[in-house]
């Protein structure tokens, strides 16, 4: 007899953002889900708690925590959500040394277990991390990714909806670019049933959303006190991994390795790509004005800034980053 193997998704980093995207995971009846952490006790606890909610949300997937990588084996997709979130005052790029270290601990340990793996990158500094992640893997590139765009752009979306006080479901909007201060959220892009919000909205009504949008993690981080947004992060992310699992093609933004594309070399940084079950499988290159591109290059220098700050910290880690 067969047996067949259920798909799996591991998720390091049992906080906030992974356990509610275990949560979405599982009661979308996606996949198996793998949760681990550093802390004992915690995933496991998270774990059996979405467990005794099964028979209500009526699925039978299979939710384990655990703090042992072996138990992650084998991951269709693994989401890296460890990492410490920013404090009220703080910048993402303020976490960049401490996450770093974790990033490429917890990278290597993964694709021991998992050696063919599509990789979701979500800790902060997300492009940053993305790029660490990616080069301690040794995957393709195609095959590691990060969470942002969806995010960003779910964010900008939500306020034109809010805004114009028309249906959520009728916006679609476009944010390009590093998850920071200069991301680059595209109005010429985004629409409302296909209708232009530079027809809808005046400029500054647009540079107000815009300036909402860049200031959305900060601002709930303002509000939280302690930790930062969690459930737009996990829907974002649960978005990316449904699209993988089940070779969706969707057009969807997300930090991916570019080549030439825009004219930028050797970064990760949010564009729109096609998502499929080998990982990001085009880069779709949108027409800019020239003041968008400098906006987009603007963004790339400072992820570049970043990862060459992150490889000068970690020269001198006891763990520096693998070649
Ligand atoms: N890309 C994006 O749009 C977003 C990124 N984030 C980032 O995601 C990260 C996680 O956020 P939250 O879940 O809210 O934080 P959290 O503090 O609730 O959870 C983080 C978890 O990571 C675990 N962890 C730390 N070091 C670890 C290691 N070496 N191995 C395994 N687990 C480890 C911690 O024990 C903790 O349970 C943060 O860096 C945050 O800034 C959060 C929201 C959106
Ligand atoms: O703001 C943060 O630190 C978390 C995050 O990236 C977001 O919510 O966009």
């Amino acid at each position: 007899m067969t047996v067949c193997r259920p798909t799996r998704v591991s998720i390091i980093g049992a906080g906030n953002v992974g356990s509610t995207l275990a949560q979405r995971i599982a009661e979308k009846n996606l996949a198996d889900v793998v949760l681990l952490d550093v802390l004992e006790g915690r995933p496991q606890g998270i774990a059996l708690d979405l467990m005794e909610a099964r028979g209500i949300e009526q699925h039978d997937r299979e939710i384990v925590g655990t703090n042992n990588y072996a138990d992650t084996v084998n991951s269709d997709v693994v989401v890296i959500t460890a990492g410490i979130p920013r404090k009220p005052g703080m910048s993402r790029e303020d976490l960049l040394k401490i996450n770093a270290k974790i990033v490429l601990d917890v990278t290597r340990q993964v694709v021991i277990y998992s050696p063919g793996t599509v990789m979701i990158v979500v800790t902060n500094p997300l492009d940053v991390m993305t790029y660490l992640a990616w080069q301690a893997s040794g995957l393709p590139p195609a095959q590691v990714m990060g969470m942002a765009g969806i995010l960003d752009s779910a964010r900008f979306q939500t306020f034109i909806a809010m805004e114009s006080g028309l249906s959520t479901a009728d916006v679609k909007a476009t944010v390009l670019g590093s998850h920071g201060d200069l991301m680059v959220p595209l109005p010429r892009y985004s629409t409302v049933n296909g209708v232009p919000i530079t027809e809808l909205m005046d400029a500054p009504t647009i540079d107000r959303l815009i300036e909402r949008t860049r200031n959305g993690g900060a601002e709930i981080v303002e509000l939280m006190k302690t930790g930062s947004a969690y459930f737009a992060p996990a829907s974002a992310a649960c978005l990316m991994v449904e699209a993988v699992l089940l070779n969706q093609s969707r057009l969807l933004p997300v930090a991916a390795h570019l080549q030439g594309e825009y004219g930028l070399e050797d970064i990760f940084i949010g564009v729109p790509c096609r998502l499929g079950c080998t990982g990001v499988e085009e880069v779709l290159q949108l027409s800019l004005t020239d003041a968008e591109r400098t906006a987009l290059q603007a963004s790339a220098r400072s992820v570049r800034d970043s990862i060459n700050q992150a490889q000068t910290l970690l020269e001198t880690s006891p763990s520096p980053i693998a070649s």
